[in-house]
């Protein structure tokens, strides 16, 4: 116990975060007064490479000894690894010691207690909360840092790890008649979150109706019937259209591993994707023909995740997260300090920090089961990235002066969705969409930037098709964190070990912003809901998204990779085969995924470094200095 450590430093320690650091161990709580230092300076994104570091490494030992809670009972069975030795179609058995850990339909654990908050789910209403601080007045884009593509690749992944299951209760949310004028909908009805008794205590959870695994269920399906309906079953291969795009069914709905709010960047991606899973079967064909179209398909969805998963960790967060700390802090969560070069040439053999969280010995759960949370999914609302309108550039452009494809069209977003956005998808074709993605700037996850559209969307079922009563999304996801009982913003920091924030101008600097906090929470701190908190957070330079959601990320990225099987015990090439760990190895970046399918697509119309800036922005400056040597940026 930290309480003697605790009682001659407690004038230092900030006196809302003393009860938690009460109950870390003497070594923990030592390692917390580290970070509480750097935080009451507001530093550690300021410290050089290898001090940041280290700082992102104490944050997330403690995230990982406090921040993990599970949620219901482990009541799966044993089960002989060798011989499951895939990815199974609902996630199960891929935990060593229990089969059910992970696999659809198991609860959202959390990263702390649900909220204690005295207000009540209506407190301040949603529909003002949206009207006031988040509805769209002026399109804020990213600059040049985050595309189109990025956009879409979020969403790529949120479909492959999280979907609550609904009850069949439905609620409706009436806008206060003082406000009811400005909301595209007066009122609106949606499904329940289902609750279920979690058996562990009288607390209830929720369900996930997806595999929380990363395991490209988004593509493969989430259970055996989804799995059936993607596949050839000839040569291992996924079902694809001749222009490169998913086919539909006889509705018009795509085929794929998930189907559910889909729109034409999103499809985009699951085709490519689709596409890079049956050209890693042509290739193991014909070094392994022996392999019958069952182990084919093992194979290649093994090695198709991950290539995802290193995209994402490598490729995706640097551009969300630019700056040299995070470059080298998810380098080393995949090749480890030691890099690349060390780690193909002698494998993992220096365990998680110096050789990487891939291809470590075991899995690593931190004394607590496997499952994504409900603050994950809370701090990845981000509809904020979606403009209003897709920009279609002309890629048949003769000048061979342009930089940049002229524009074509442009379309609303809004028909970009669902059975309409397909159909136009296919009218644009996969190369001039990946084109015009590349070169438009997604959203800013900031205050009043929430598409307007989505205030009146008509949302799909899990299957796909169109849900009767449109939604106001804005006013949803406020009801949402307060539903699933999400701590508000400034709880949501305290059990962060962050500091919390005690007027609105620790929050932010704008004058603007804090007026309109003060109009709709008054100058209650406590009520700001964590949705607006982390939108009008003010940024680290070079981060896309807030600190306080960036420490969730921290922590769950790694542990996605650490707590799964195939990333570490079955992370070897008589998993994988040779050549599909081979193939791993040598994928990057999605620009070589890209440039594997499209070879002279990034050639000719790229000129930034990674396919998730905006494609016409300068290459990264080359730097001389070893990147753990770079200095304060
Ligand atoms: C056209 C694009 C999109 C549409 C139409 C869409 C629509 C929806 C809808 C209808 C829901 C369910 C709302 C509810 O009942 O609670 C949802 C949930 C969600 N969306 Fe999106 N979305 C889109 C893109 C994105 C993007 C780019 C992100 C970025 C991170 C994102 C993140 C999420 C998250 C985290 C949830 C919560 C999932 C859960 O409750 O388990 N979505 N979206």
């Amino acid at each position: 116990m930290a309480f003697f450590f605790l009682s001659s430093s407690s004038t230092f320690i900030h006196p809302q975060l003393q009860h938690i650091v009460a109950k870390m161990s003497l070594f923990d709580a030592l390692l917390f007064y580290v970070i509480h230092f750097v935080d009451k300076l507001g530093l550690w994104h300021r410290l050089p490479v290898l001090l940041g570091l280290a700082y992102l490494g104490i944050r997330r030992h403690l995230h990982q000894r406090y921040n993990l809670l599970h949620v219901g009972r482990i009541n799966g069975q044993k089960y002989d690894t060798k011989t499951v030795s895939y990815r199974t179609a609902d996630g199960t058995c891929n935990h060593p010691h229990d089969h059910l850990i992970g696999s659809q339909g198991t609860f959202f654990g959390r990263n702390m207690p649900p909220s204690t908050s005295p207000y009540g789910l209506m407190e301040p209403h949603p529909t003002v909360v949206a009207s006031k601080l988040l509805a769209r007045k002026k399109f804020i884009d990213n600059g040049k840092q985050f595309n189109m593509i990025a956009c879409s690749w979020i969403q790529f992944m949120i479909h492959d790890w999280v979907d609550h299951l609904e009850d069949t209760e439905q609620v409706e949310i009436k806008a206060p008649e003082e406000i009811s004028s400005g909301c595209p909908l007066k009122s609106f009805k949606f499904y329940k979150t289902k609750k279920l008794p979690t058996g562990s205590n009288s607390e209830s959870g929720s369900l996930n109706a997806r595999t929380p695994w990363w395991d490209g269920s988004v593509i493969y399906g989430n259970d055996m019937e989804g799995m059936k309906r993607v596949r050839t079953f000839k040569d291992g291969k996924l079902k694809i259209s001749g222009d490169g795009l998913l086919q539909h069914d006889e509705k018009g709905i795509p085929i794929s591993g998930d189907v559910r709010n889909c729109w034409a960047g999103f499809s985009l991606l699951q085709a490519l994707f689709a596409k890079e899973h049956n050209s890693v079967c042509d290739m193991l064909k014909v070094h392994y023909p022996d392999l019958d179209d069952e182990n084919l398909y093992r194979h290649a969805r093994l090695v198709t995740s991950a290539v995802i998963a290193k995209i994402h960790t490598i490729d995706w967060t640097v551009e969300l997260l630019k700056t040299d700390t995070l470059v080298a802090g998810m380098r080393i969560n995949w090749y480890g300090f030691l890099g690349k070069r060390f780690k193909d040439f002698c494998g993992n053999i220096l365990g998680p920090i110096l050789t990487g969280l891939v291809g470590h010995k075991k899995p690593r759960y931190h004394g607590v089961p496997y499952s994504l949370t409900e603050e994950f999914v809370s701090v990845y609302r981000m509809h904020s990235l979606l403009p209003d309108k897709l920009i279609v550039r002309d890629i048949q452009s003769t000048d061979s002066e342009d930089k940049c494809p002229p524009v074509l069209e442009e379309m609303l977003m809004r028909d970009m969705a669902g059975k309409e956005g397909e159909r136009r998808l296919s009218k644009i074709g996969m190369e001039q969409m990946l084109v015009s993605m590349g070169h438009q700037a997604c959203g800013a996850v900031t205050l009043w930037n929430y598409p307007s559209w989505l205030r009146d969307l008509v949302a799909h079922d899990s299957n796909g098709e169109d849900r009767e009563d449109p939604v106001d999304m804005a006013a949803l996801e406020i009801y949402r964190d307060r539903e699933r009982g999400v701590a508000r913003y400034n709880e949501f920091r305290r059990n962060l070990l962050m500091i919390p924030i005690s007027r609105w101008e620790d929050l932010t600097d704008d004058q603007e912003v804090t007026e309109a906090l003060k109009e709709v929470y008054g100058d209650d701190v406590e009520k700001l809901d964590l949705l607006v908190g982390l939108h009008a957070e003010k940024k680290i330079k070079g981060f896309a998204i807030s600190e306080t959601a960036f420490f969730i990320f921290l922590l769950i990225a790694s542990r996605r990779l650490e707590a799964d099987r195939f990333f570490t015990t079955n992370f070897n090439s008589k998993t994988y085969t040779e050549k599909g760990l081979e193939w791993v190895n040598k994928t990057e970046t999605l620009k070589d995924v890209i440039d594997r399918h499209f070879p002279d697509m990034t050639r000719r119309w790229m000129k930034c470094s990674s396919a998730f800036s905006v494609w016409d922005w300068e290459p990264n400056p080359e730097s001389y200095l070893p990147l753990y040597l770079r200095p304060a940026p």
